[in-house]
């Protein structure tokens, strides 16, 4: 008998202890979960993986911002840079860093903690032209703090078009209400179909073209692919159809892209004049913060980046940010903006300026603005 309570006894007690040993994991399997939940890992909609990508590098590295300053300025190899080298899809962030943003990268301009907002269609994009200097608007234009844009060419009126709205969309970064979303892709600018496919889906879009001297567009379009393929006939063979008559070959992409009063005409089309902003590429250059101040007015925002944030830098050649507040570094972009060119023959450059002066006064026509390229 006495044995017995006791055994009844033992029993009850061992009941005990596991009821409180499973009390105390649902509460580790309950906190577990808030935290990762807290943590944005809880999010109904699947983030692109180039999102989840480098939310997982900066997590581990503590970047956000360090991310950006690399790719802005490639040269300047700080440790961080050598710490991603060795973590899974390097490659793709390397090439980031590089400078070079023709294709689908991740993009670092989407913040760790932002986990706020809704992504939306593009607000306002920047469509053209190859060479402009889109990447130096895109970059002045992100220190906004009402601006968010992804930070890679999504090219999805041209090239990935198959892969539907919900696609592009996904590509987003979050926005809040106040903030506008924004993308570049300077291809859309000469993609025939692309002012049909962007109308159907918003015809409010507010559109941005960067325009420069098509002569010396051309001269850094095919200085880029020369860069690529160093075996590249001369900039003269692929300038002309026929060098005896000067015939010039207007299917090259880097002549054709010049003629901007053909690819507007396109676009005009389906969106009014109104819809548009024509950004000088040189005044880009030569004076950011007034180029900076017509592109707030144009998309209705407050003028926050002004002539304080730019200096000019003699090693570059080109304005560059100023060192953003609680980082060591000034900001230019990478080196595959800004390289120098070959040497062309003026023979050839005054041939193609001829060439394209019809055009361009066609162009200053349209678009009600002299751009002094003659
Ligand atoms: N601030 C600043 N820093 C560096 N480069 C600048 C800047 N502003 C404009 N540019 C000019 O931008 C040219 C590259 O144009 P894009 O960015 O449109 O090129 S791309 O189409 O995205 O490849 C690039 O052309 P290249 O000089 O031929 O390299 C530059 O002239």
């Amino acid at each position: 008998m006495g044995c017995s309570k006791w055994r009844a006894g033992f029993n009850f007690g061992h009941l005990k202890a596991q009821s409180k040993l499973s009390v105390f994991l649902t509460m580790i399997i309950i906190f577990t979960y808030l935290f990762y939940c807290l943590s944005g890992y809880c999010e109904s909609l699947p983030r692109p993986v180039y999102d989840q990508q480098t939310t997982f590098i900066n997590k581990i590295l503590g970047l956000n911002d360090g991310l950006e300053q690399q790719k802005l300025d490639p040269h300047k190899n700080s440790s961080p840079g050598s710490v991603v080298r060795e973590l899974p899809g390097f490659d793709s962030v390397h090439s980031l860093l590089q400078g070079n943003d023709h294709e689908l990268r991740p993009d670092n301009n989407i913040s760790i903690a932002n986990n706020f907002g809704s992504k939306t269609f593009p607000q306002a994009i920047i469509i053209g032209v190859k060479k402009g200097g889109t990447r130096a608007l895109l970059e002045f234009l992100r220190i906004h703090p009402d601006v968010r844009a992804v930070g890679t060419e999504p090219h999805f009126f041209d090239r990935f078009y198959d892969n539907g709205l919900e696609w592009y969309r996904n590509l987003m970064p979050r926005t809040l209400e106040s903030q506008i979303t924004m993308e570049k892709t300077p291809s859309y600018f000469v993609t025939k179909e692309a002012p049909r496919r962007l109308f159907a889906l918003s015809r409010h879009t507010k559109l941005i073209v960067v325009v420069r001297d098509p002569v010396t567009r051309a001269v850094s379009d095919y200085t880029q692919t020369l860069s690529k393929q160093p075996g590249l006939p001369s900039f003269q063979s692929l300038t002309f159809r026929n060098s005896t008559t000067g015939l010039i070959d207007t299917s090259w992409s880097a002549v054709r892209i010049g003629i901007y009063a053909k690819h507007l005409e396109n676009w005009l089309h389906y969106f009014p004049l109104s819809k548009f902003l024509f950004v000088s590429g040189e005044r880009l250059v030569t004076d950011p913060a007034g180029e900076m101040g017509r592109v707030q007015d144009f998309l209705g925002l407050k003028r926050v980046v002004t002539d304080k944030h730019f200096y000019f830098n003699q090693t570059k050649g080109f304005p560059c940010l100023k060192k953003p507040e609680g980082s060591s570094r000034p900001r230019c972009l990478g080196k595959s903006k800004g390289r120098p060119h070959p040497q062309i023959s003026p023979e050839v450059l005054l041939r193609l300026r001829e060439f394209y002066r019809p055009f361009n006064m066609k162009f200053y026509q349209m678009t009600g603005h002299d751009f002094g390229w003659d």
